[in-house]
């Protein structure tokens, strides 16, 4: 194995602690804390792994935790009426809607109605606008934690290839558009891509958000480029066991022997994205109250 491999866990651990001390300061100087509210609908696998961590992690960093569990046969009105009280409700700063939600459900208009400016996750409409076009906004969680990553292992990244593999309005589309603001040349592939390996041989920074258990291959990349995988993906389990390995969308093992840098599933991407929501969430807080926003937490 030749690549680095990236320690997403201890990075978002260090950043917890900035929060950590940032909410801390905020109650001492001007009496406020930082409240996020978490609503999940329905019993979701693999929402529910993402749920339990950021509860406990949380309160860990001094903020209040507000969970919100509805079944799934509930009406999109309940859940829309919900979103409204808590836009009112002062003492909630951040607003995350588990996604995917039920069927039923206008996943857009329930986003929508979130106030932008509770919108730790950055998907309403008015933050995909306000970063497309440079204004200052809430960034997603997992393309700022991405950055992060990026920008501690590389410093400027004006001028490198990054080729973004995915689309999606929650990773790829945000991940490219913070990437192009960094002034990166950036090339966005999904699944009509003609031949993504030319891409990738191109690439200094490669960012896999596909949902497709260890697709891409060692000997598609780069020597040298850096690889942060973003997929979260459960192979079947093993004879005898109950649960099956967690993988990314990067085949680690032939990947590590041509990379410079990668980032691990788990222990890379995941951790860094529940730092950021709870930096998101000190951000909006922040901005709420006319508080300075602290350094080295936003994009
Ligand atoms: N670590 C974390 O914190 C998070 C991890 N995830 C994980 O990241 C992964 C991606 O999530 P998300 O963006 O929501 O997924 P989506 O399913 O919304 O998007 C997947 C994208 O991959 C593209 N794609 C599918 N097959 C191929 C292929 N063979 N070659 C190239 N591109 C392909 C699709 O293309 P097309 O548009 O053409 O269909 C689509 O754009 C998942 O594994 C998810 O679990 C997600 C959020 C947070
Ligand atoms: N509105 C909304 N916002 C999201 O950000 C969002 C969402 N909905 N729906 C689901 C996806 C998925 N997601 C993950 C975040 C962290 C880990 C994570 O911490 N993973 C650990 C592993 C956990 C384990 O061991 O099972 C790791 O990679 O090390 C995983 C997945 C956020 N998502």
């Amino acid at each position: 194995m030749s690549a680095d491999v990236i320690d997403g866990k201890a990075f978002a651990a260090n950043i917890r602690e900035k929060v950590a001390a940032e909410v801390a300061r905020m109650k001492e100087t001007a009496g406020v804390t930082p409240g996020l509210a978490v609503v999940l609908v329905g019993e979701d696998p693999a929402s529910q792994v993402y749920v339990r961590s950021k509860g406990r992690m949380t309160r860990e960093v001094g903020m209040e935790s507000f969970e919100h569990r509805l079944n799934d046969d509930v009406s999109e009105q309940e859940l829309l009426d919900l979103v409204e009280t808590l836009n009112a409700d002062p003492k909630v700063h951040g607003i995350l809607v588990q996604l995917p939600l039920p069927g039923h459900m206008d996943s857009e208009k329930v986003i929508n109605t979130i106030d932008p400016r509770k919108d730790v996750d950055g998907f309403h409409i008015q933050n995909a606008g306000r970063l497309m076009t440079g204004q200052k906004s809430m960034v997603p969680c997992t393309p700022l934690g991405c950055l992060m990553l990026l920008r501690d292992r590389l410093g400027d990244l004006a001028g490198l290839e990054a080729v973004v593999i995915g689309r999606s309005n929650i990773v790829g589309k945000p991940m490219a558009q913070l990437l192009l603001n960094e002034r990166c040349t950036v090339t966005i592939t999904h699944s009509k891509t003609k031949d993504l390996q030319a891409h990738l041989k191109r690439a200094d920074i490669v960012v896999a958000a596909v949902g497709r258990a260890e697709m891409v291959k060692g000997d598609w990349l780069k020597p040298g480029a850096c690889v942060i995988d973003v997929g979260i993906n459960r192979l079947e389990p093993e004879p005898g066991k109950e649960k099956g390995r967690l993988v990314g969308d990067v085949d680690f093992a032939s990947a590590s022997e041509v990379a410079g840098a990668i980032t691990p599933v788990p222990g890379g991407v995941g951790p860094m994205t529940i730092a950021c929501l709870l930096a998101n969430t000190v951000t909006a807080c922040c901005r709420e109250n006319g508080l300075a926003e602290p350094e080295g937490l936003t994009a």
